[in-house]
């Protein structure tokens, strides 16, 4: 997209450092997983867009991948305003990105009653299999939670690209 285009859709990422999303959005707009390479931190927030067909209709979703580090919390807050929707990323590895989640619930709520909300537990090829000992998030806890708060809940893997895309 140039900038200057227009944005019909505003969808923001939020959650934990390390929690996934900057990968959750790599593989959503280029199908492609970096997992090989050190991580980084994103630094304040990164943007990308992309088309998408909604009921025969193609509009501009600009996604804002917010920053995890509790340093940049204050800056998350603006790039939430006037989405229409909140993916909260949560590690399925770890339960205080869980914690983190439920802070980004209530901000929004308090703030941005009319963001759609998206539980994401992040990172599934880690607890599947022989690994579903290193599962720290119950499904059902946040199934649960999720009725409570009206939202919706995935669980995906961004390096074999499980549940990123309605198209996968
Ligand atoms: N195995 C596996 N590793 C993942 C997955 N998603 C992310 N990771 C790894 O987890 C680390 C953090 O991922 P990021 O996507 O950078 O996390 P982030 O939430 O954007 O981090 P911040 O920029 O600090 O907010 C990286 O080393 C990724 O390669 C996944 O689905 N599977």
């Amino acid at each position: 997209m140039t900038m200057g285009g227009r944005v019909d859709m505003k969808v923001v990422m939020l959650g934990r450092e390390a929690g996934g999303k900057t990968s959750l959005v790599q593989r959503y707009l280029y199908d492609r997983f970096s997992g090989n390479l050190p991580y980084q931190a994103t630094i304040g927030a990164a943007f990308g867009a992309k088309t998408v067909n909604v009921n025969g209709k193609l509009l501009t979703m600009g996604i804002w991948d917010t920053a995890g580090s509790e340093r940049y919390e204050a800056m998350s807050r603006i790039y939430y305003r006037g989405a229409c929707a909140a993916i909260i990323c949560y590690d399925l590895t770890d339960d205080q990105s869980l914690e983190k989640a439920q802070f980004w619930v209530n901000e929004l709520k308090q703030n941005e009653e009319n963001c759609k909300i998206y539980l994401c537990g992040t990172k599934k090829d880690l607890v599947t299999g022989d690994n579903r000992n290193r599962r720290r998030v119950d499904y059902f806890s946040v199934t649960d939670y999720a009725t409570e708060i009206g939202a919706e809940v995935y669980e995906t893997s961004s390096k074999t690209g499980e549940q990123v895309s309605k198209y996968s």
